[in-house]
């Protein structure tokens, strides 16, 4: 397989498109607010939920009725050319490349409001070569619509191919922002036998030991995630492409309680954010991807005991050393970047004191 030259990946792949990012920005993206722009109840909550959440996505695929896919694309032009984001985040999910809507998404968007979309998600990613074909398509569009700077792609890695694949996918164009998982489009392209979207299941576990030989004892039950590995392969194929993983929809809109367990194990793995389906998942999106003030607190003893970061300290009774001090400016830097843009979580974060 031959692969591009470094000074052609960073060239535009049409005249007069813009030029690539080198580096792709950390902005905050702790919730991907999912709206459908032909639902009219949800597209009039758009314009005040600005500034609420990190990213505002029309939903565009699945979850979108066949009969009103043009009445979506036309709707979300229509928020979109009427709606000032200030600092909230504009994305959109594009139908399937296989679909037949998907490439007047693309010529509608990018043409009419490319100068507001931020982020393109595209559904059931296979493999690099869908996205270098919706990179050349959005350089060819960047440059009949005049749009000033380069629009960013957000794979779904929801198929089996697009798991195995999910290295190349990561690094397959300068504008890969990230990648979130897919879980219920994935179940089924697995043939996995839950009918759930995103969660657990009752029936994967493990189950303690039998006590005294006796299996049909009191035997304490572990419920397993089903989507660890998953999730650590994408978190690993992201950090390794300098791009942003997320986890995907929690569909029990009603159990919060479950959904911030999916959500923090997310966070701890190393995710940045996850998809909000319903507007009550925002606020539990928010305050998991956001470091704890214990967090924060710890991470600044941490970087005040270790001084100029080299040796080693004890600190509580555990060892610090560069490993815990980078761990600890994860989570600083993480705080730095959300207290720029959350007044609240600066109020926070800047009233804690360090003993
Ligand atoms: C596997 C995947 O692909 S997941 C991604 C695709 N799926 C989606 O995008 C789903 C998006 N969410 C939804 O469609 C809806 O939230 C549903 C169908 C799950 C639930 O909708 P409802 O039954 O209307 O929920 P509910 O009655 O609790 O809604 C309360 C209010 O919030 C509004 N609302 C619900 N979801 C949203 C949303 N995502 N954004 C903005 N407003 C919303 C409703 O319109 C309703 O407004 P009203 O008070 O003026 O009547
Ligand atoms: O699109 C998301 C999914 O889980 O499928
Ligand atoms: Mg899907």
């Amino acid at each position: 397989m031959s692969h591009k030259s470094p000074k052609d990946f960073f060239a535009p792949l049409a005249v007069g498109a813009p030029a690539p990012l080198r580096e792709i920005p950390a902005r905050p993206s702790r919730a991907i607010h999912f709206f459908d722009p032909s639902n009219p109840k949800m597209a009039a909550k758009v314009p005040a939920m600005v500034g609420t959440v990190d990213v505002l996505l029309g939903n565009l695929e699945d979850a979108v009725k066949a009969d009103n896919k043009v009445a979506a694309r036309e709707g979300l032009v229509k928020i979109a050319s009427e709606t000032d984001f200030g600092p909230t985040q504009l994305w959109t999910r594009i139908n399937s490349l296989d679909s037949p809507w998907v490439l007047d998404d693309l010529i509608t968007l990018v043409t009419e409001i490319g100068d507001k979309l931020d982020v393109v998600m595209v559904p059931k990613v296979q493999g690099p070569e869908d996205i270098h074909y919706v990179d050349r398509l959005l350089a060819q569009l960047e440059a009949k619509g005049g749009v000033q700077r380069p629009i960013l792609i957000h794979a779904i890695l929801e198929t089996a191919r697009g798991v195995a694949n999910v290295e190349e996918i990561a690094s397959a164009s300068p504008r890969m922002q990230g990648i979130s998982l897919g879980p219920a489009d994935l179940a089924a392209d697995r043939k996995m036998k839950t009918t759930r979207v995103g969660g657990g299941h009752p029936g994967y576990l493990v189950r303690q030991d039998p006590v005294d030989g006796d299996i049909h004892g009191q035997r304490t039950v572990f419920q397993q995630d089903l989507w660890h590995y998953t999730i650590a392969k994408m978190v690993d194929a992201c950090a390794a492409a300098g791009i942003y993983p997320y986890y995907g929809p929690f569909g029990d809109i009603t159990d919060v309680v479950a959904a911030e367990d999916q959500f923090r194990n997310a966070f701890l793995l190393g995710c940045v954010g996850t998809w909000s389906l319903h507007p009550k998942q925002i606020e539990i999106a928010n305050r998991v991807f956001s470091p704890s003030v214990e967090d924060i607190k710890h991470a600044r003893r941490v970087v005040a005991a270790m001084g100029d970061g080299t040796g080693a300290v004890m600190l509580d009774g555990k060892m610090e050393d560069d490993a815990s001090l980078k761990q600890c400016l994860v989570l600083v830097d993480l705080a730095e970047e959300l207290a720029a843009i959350d007044p609240k979580l600066k109020e926070l974060y800047d009233a804690i004191e360090v003993d």
